[in-house]
């Protein structure tokens, strides 16, 4: 038990009067969309528990205003997604949720002449018209629109630059909890990856980032200032990606190793029963870490202490 608080000690900043707010850590988690709420909360909360000092979670427009208001201490920066269309004369802007497309259920803003209409309802899109209905008895809105200006957007014109401009003051960067898998909001967030990278940042891939990462290894290739934290599933997606086979169930440590090296020695932390950790040279069990955590989502907790300070990872035992 001392070993563990000696290691737990090693990562957590001690307090000093000399210190200013953001000298002991300032953490971007980039996650959190319609759906997934409490992961990037989780991850966010996690650190400045740990002893980070500041927090920023960059969401989904519609996540948001829930992490706001799960904690007061972090910064919510509502930036990843949405879609804007931009339409005829007669159509001077409409918002879509962009969490929602590809479902039926949007939530929509259309600000069109002669009025304004707002709410939750069905949207359909064909390549050449929006079809807009809501409210009972159902009116309807047809629009028609050349595919072409159905736009990704974000709340601002750019989420990558969005991001971006906060990174020169982010010590470490966590992708992934509660991101979701859609498409376009997985490519703002592979921009954010490279922004990142060509600063050399660290960078924390967790949840969907590991699904990104699976989709495109080569965005994780070599870049040392990586650590990965996929659990069960994650590890064995990725393991078929990178290495072309299934899991060698008989020796974990061997395939955490091998996935590490495959990766150009990413670090790559396997959650599980025990926690395996590997940067390529070498793969070893973390049996420090606290199993008093239960094994209940806390994956999004179990990933954020490890890089939270920016510090290194956990030294094996
Ligand atoms: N509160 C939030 O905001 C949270 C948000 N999150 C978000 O949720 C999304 C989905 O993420 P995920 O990890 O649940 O889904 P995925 O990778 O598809 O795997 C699910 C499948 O894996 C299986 N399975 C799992 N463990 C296993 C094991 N040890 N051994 C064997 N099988 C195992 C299990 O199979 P089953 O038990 O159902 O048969 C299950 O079907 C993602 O967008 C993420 O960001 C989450 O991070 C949660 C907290
Ligand atoms: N079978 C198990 N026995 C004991 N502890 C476990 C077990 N599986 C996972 N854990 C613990 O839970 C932590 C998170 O692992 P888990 O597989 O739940 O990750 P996750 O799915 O990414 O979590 P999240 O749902 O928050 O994203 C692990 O680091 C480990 O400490």
């Amino acid at each position: 038990m001392e070993n563990t608080f000696q290691l737990v000690r090693n990562i957590i900043p001690p307090l000093s009067a000399k210190k200013f707010k953001g000298q002991d850590g300032r953490i971007g988690i980039v996650g959190g969309c319609q759906e997934y709420t409490g992961a990037p909360y989780f991850a966010a909360i996690s650190a400045l528990k740990v002893g980070a000092d500041l927090s920023h979670v960059f969401c989904a427009r519609e996540a948001a205003p829930v992490i706001k208001s799960y904690s007061p201490e972090l910064i919510v920066h509502p930036v990843l997604s949405g879609w804007r269309v931009r339409g005829p004369e007669e159509v001077c802007g409409l918002c879509v949720d962009r969490a929602a497309y590809g479902r039926k259920q949007w939530t929509f803003q259309a600000v069109t002449r002669p009025f304004v209409c707002s709410g939750f309802g069905e949207v359909s899109i064909e390549p050449s018209k929006l079809l807009l209905s809501w409210g009972s008895p159902r009116a309807a809105l047809c629009i028609e629109l050349p595919a072409a200006q159905i736009m990704p957007f974000s709340d601002s014109p750019d989420a990558v630059h969005e991001v971006e401009k906060w990174l020169p003051r982010l010590h470490v960067l966590v992708i992934g909890p509660g991101l979701g898998r859609d498409d376009t909001l997985l490519e703002n967030v592979k921009g954010i990856l490279e922004a990142s990278k060509a600063r050399g940042i660290p960078i924390v891939v967790d949840a969907d980032g590991l699904w990104l990462v699976t989709q495109q290894p080569a965005l994780i290739q070599g870049y040392k200032n990586a650590v990965l934290t996929p659990n069960h599933m994650e590890f064995g997606r990725l393991h078929k990606a990178v290495l072309g086979g299934p899991v060698d169930s008989a020796d974990q440590r061997a395939t955490v190793l091998s996935l590490s090296q495959a990766l150009g020695n990413v670090t790559v932390v396997r959650k599980g029963e025990h926690d395996m950790i590997s940067d390529g040279q070498q793969g070893s069990a973390l049996s420090w870490w606290p199993h008093s955590v239960p094994a209940l989502s806390q994956g999004s907790v179990t990933s954020k202490p490890s890089r939270s300070t920016a510090a290194p990872p956990p030294p094996p035992t």
